[in-house]
């Protein structure tokens, strides 16, 4: 069995106990949280992580702008990550220090392992190797992006905040951003360190002010990614992935299974379209899986 914790206890956290404890192949060590966090009921909950004993994987549920300095202390004890991190031009700079620390201590780690960056990434790959030439559209949403409501509700005067991502077609996006002021906070301060953060700033986005978030919380989203290009010299082809989701449940589940395909690889890190998909799947039956899938 692989031994998985989880860092972190927020939305991905929670899901990724139940993904866990659905894969036929791995056990729970247990809960890693931040020192003075409660308990999680029924799993062992710890502020460090050596209270857990032997760890395999550890899956990173921590906001995307903490993954590095959480991620480089576990690889250099020799315990794999997997990260959701989602900052698309922050991936290779990543890459490269996980990857340094990752081969020094004998150990792998798999980044940006969510639906995008993540199981679309590697979709688009594909697409690309399907028809070199041409242009691929991601539309998110609409949905709740977790990533843009962990760093609205991040700014100082935050108390709580949701942001949903809209389409508005060809790869561009609008960001509905719902806000719940601290009192005293200034609305005006909020608005602009949402919209001057990198998160935001080249998106058309709009702060609103709310009184309560949990009303308004659904965490739904989705793509529709479409290519259309050239495969040799034959025009257009055209290739569409459509998928609507829950949001944390199916990020999860790609770590989880991303864990299982750390415990396969080479020391070093890696992006999702790096790795074999037959190797995110449980079994040791290389031949049974190709048998029944190629
Ligand atoms: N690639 C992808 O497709 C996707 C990526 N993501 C990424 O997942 C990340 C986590 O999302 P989500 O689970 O909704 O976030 P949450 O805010 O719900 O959870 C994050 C948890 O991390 C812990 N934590 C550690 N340091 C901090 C800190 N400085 N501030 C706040 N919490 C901290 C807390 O757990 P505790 O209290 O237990 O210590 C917290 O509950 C996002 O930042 C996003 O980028 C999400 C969805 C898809
Ligand atoms: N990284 C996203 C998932 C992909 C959708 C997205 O990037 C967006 O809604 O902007 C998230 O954190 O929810």
């Amino acid at each position: 069995m692989i031994r998985v914790a989880i860092v972190g206890y927020g939305n991905i956290g929670k899901y990724s106990v139940e993904a866990v404890k659905a894969a036929p192949d791995m056990e729970l060590a247990g809960i890693v949280r931040r020192a003075g966090s409660e308990p999680v009921h029924g799993i062992k909950t710890v502020s460090d992580i050596a209270e857990l004993g032997k760890v395999d994987v550890a899956l990173l549920c921590t906001p995307t702008r903490s993954v590095e300095e959480t991620a480089l202390p576990l690889l250099a004890q020799g315990i794999h990550t997997v990260d959701s991190f989602d900052i698309h031009d922050g991936i290779v700079a990543l890459r490269r220090s996980l990857g340094e620390q990752a081969r020094k201590h004998n150990a792998v780690a798999v980044i940006s392992a969510g639906w995008d960056p993540g199981t679309d990434s590697v979709l688009r790959t594909l697409m690309l190797a399907m028809a070199p030439k041409g242009i691929t559209y991601t539309n998110f949403g609409p949905g709740m992006s977790m990533g843009h409501s962990v760093v609205a509700r991040s700014k100082a005067g935050v108390k709580d905040a949701l942001s949903l991502t809209i389409p508005t077609g060809s790869g561009v996006h609008r960001r509905m951003v719902y806000v719940v002021l601290e009192e005293g906070a200034a609305y005006a301060d909020v608005e602009k360190a949402i919209k001057s953060d990198s998160y935001f700033c080249h998106d058309d986005t709009h702060v609103l002010q709310v009184s309560d978030i949990d009303s308004l919380r659904d965490m739904g989203h989705g793509v529709l990614m479409e290519r259309k290009g050239v495969s040799g010299s034959t025009q257009n082809q055209l290739f569409k992935f459509e998928m609507r989701i829950n949001n944390p449940a199916l990020t999860a589940q790609v770590m989880v299974s991303s864990a299982r395909a750390a415990t396969r690889l080479q020391p070093g890190c890696y992006t999702m379209p790096e790795i074999a998909p037959i190797d995110y799947l449980p079994g040791d039956d290389r031949e049974a899986w190709i048998a029944k899938l190629v």
